[in-house]
């Protein structure tokens, strides 16, 4: 197992030490590739690093990508929408200029036509990701990882680059980066906050099955993780 953990004093400060980490990672592939992709979370957690890193000055932001990690299967009408928090955090100030490619394609279901769309765009991302930035539920999921999750050995194992989840913890269907194409990344974070996180974090370290907590299949896949958390 490859993981650095790092602790913060305040959800300020980590905020702005997880943005400037991405941003070094955003400047190096645009220098070494002359774009950078990056795939960010949704849920409760991110909105404080979005705000920070959509504020920093000196990336050339419109060579840069962003896209989600997973996204629910709603509009971005929705207050549920990953996309839409995308928007109003990140994509504002210096880093309106960059693209942003949703996963959600249209419907009311991510069905095999909505998938298709969706990887058709995902296959334009200039890859490898820069950065990848994870979340984690206190039920142990990722990206779209969750216990009981109808295709959740695919999306542990397929190429994809994306595909359809359903699970009695999600909510909505949903749609998801597969694990290999998540892997292929500059830099793997993980992004965490409070004490319950961090006793779930320690649970998933323990030996168990990845089926009851699908993060286990990002800290058992041997990639260097580097784990940001705050109280
Ligand atoms: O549903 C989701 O949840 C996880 C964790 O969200 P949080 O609200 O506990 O921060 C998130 O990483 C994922 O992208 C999102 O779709």
């Amino acid at each position: 197992m490859t993981i650095d953990r790092r602790s913060f004093a305040d959800k300020p400060t980590l905020a702005a030490e997880l943005a400037e980490s991405v941003a070094d990672r955003i400047r190096a592939a645009i220098a070494e590739r002359g774009a950078a992709a990056i795939a960010v979370s949704g849920g409760s957690t991110p909105g404080k690093f979005f705000q920070a890193l959509g504020k920093t000055r000196d990336i050339d932001w419109d060579k840069v990508v962003v896209t989600l990690v997973d996204e629910r299967w709603v509009d971005e009408t929705s207050d549920r929408s990953n996309a839409r928090l995308v928007n109003e955090k990140l994509l504002q100030g210096p880093a309106a200029v960059a693209r942003f490619f949703p996963l959600y394609s249209g419907g009311s279901e991510p069905d095999a036509d909505a998938v298709a769309r969706t990887d058709a765009l995902m296959a334009t991302l200039p890859l490898p990701f820069a950065a990848v930035i994870l979340g984690m539920g206190n039920d142990g999921h990722t990206a779209s990882f969750f216990p009981g999750g109808d295709t959740l050995d695919e999306a542990l194992t397929a190429a994809g680059p994306t595909l359809a989840i359903r699970a009695p913890g999600a909510g909505e269907p949903r749609i998801t980066f597969t694990l290999p194409r998540l892997l292929e990344t500059d830099g793997l974070y993980l992004h965490i906050e409070g004490e319950e996180k961090s006793r779930v974090f320690d649970k998933a370290l323990e030996d168990g099955p990845v089926e009851d907590m699908p993060i286990r299949a990002v800290l058992r896949s041997g990639a260097p993780v580097t784990v940001y958390w705050c109280p």
